[in-house]
């Protein structure tokens, strides 16, 4: 069943054209990685299907409902939640900036306090609880942002780069538990990275943004196995580094 689809949808900005797509559909329960070069239009894509940044024209529909992105009721605001590639911390303890999005949902304290507990525990920084949150390391900011996103059992989450600031082993363990969290939860989650790498161990599905445009999309071994000419280059190039040979070299 589809949860969040967009169609028709426009962005400029100063009249510049940033973002045409004609259709994108995730069904409940779909991993999709969106992958492009810089300044290709992912954020603006991932912002866009998070609701967070409206379009200037073009229909979302979530779970049904065609959305107003001008004027997004707060129940749709709680049923999505978004981790970016610099974390946010708020000047509270670990505890608190977990539990602040429960609050404002409006979930009652011993909930809240078993909620922040199972996500702490879950990406394994609950001996951080009491921790302020600036003193944490990039990779602990980061395990504690998706704790808050969890902890808010959002049915759609999406993320920008979570991984970027992280080392190789921090980066690799939570990957893993987060992948295995989004099916647990038959989360739909779309995911923006630069990395083919990441996009292959977090999603089922890849989406190709080139100059504003998806230029191809479906499962990622098809994309990978049978690129587009357009798509080719860029995707060739990630080959390229992944088998460590220079580009520059036939
Ligand atoms: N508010 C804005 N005003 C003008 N141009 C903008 C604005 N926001 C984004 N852009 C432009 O839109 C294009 C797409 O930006 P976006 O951040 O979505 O790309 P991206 O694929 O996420 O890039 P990167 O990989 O470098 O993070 C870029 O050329 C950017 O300069």
């Amino acid at each position: 069943m589809t949860l969040l689809q967009l169609e028709a949808i426009s962005y400029q900005k100063q009249n510049k054209m940033i973002l045409q797509v004609d259709e994108l559909s995730l069904k409940r329960g779909d991993h999709i990685g969106i992958i492009g070069p810089n300044g290709a239009g992912k954020s603006t894509l991932l912002n866009i299907l998070a609701m967070l940044e409206p379009p200037t024209s073009g229909t979302i529909t979530f779970d049904g409902m065609k959305i107003n992105p001008n004027k997004i009721p707060i129940s749709l605001r709680h049923r999505t939640a978004s981790v970016f590639q610099h974390s946010q911390r708020f000047d509270m303890t670990v505890f608190q900036n977990v539990a602040l999005g429960l609050k404002i949902k409006g979930i009652a304290k011993n909930e809240r306090e078993q909620r922040v507990h199972e996500w702490l525990t879950r990406f394994r920084i609950d001996h951080l609880s009491n921790e302020h949150a600036y003193n944490l390391s990039g990779g602990e900011a980061q395990r504690m942002n998706l704790a808050r996103a969890f902890a808010l059992e959002p049915e759609a989450l999406f993320m920008d780069e979570p991984f970027s600031a992280l080392d190789a082993p921090t980066k690799a363990s939570l990957m893993y538990e987060l992948k295995s969290i989004l099916r647990e939860r038959d989360i739909t989650a779309i995911f923006v990275s630069h990395d083919l790498l990441e996009i292959e161990a977090m999603s089922e599905k890849l989406a190709v943004i080139i100059d504003g445009r998806i230029i191809q999309k479906g499962n990622v071994r098809d994309v990978l196995n049978a690129p587009s000419d357009i798509a080719a280059p860029f995707l060739h190039a990630w080959n390229q580094l992944k088998q460590g040979l220079d580009p520059g070299v036939q």
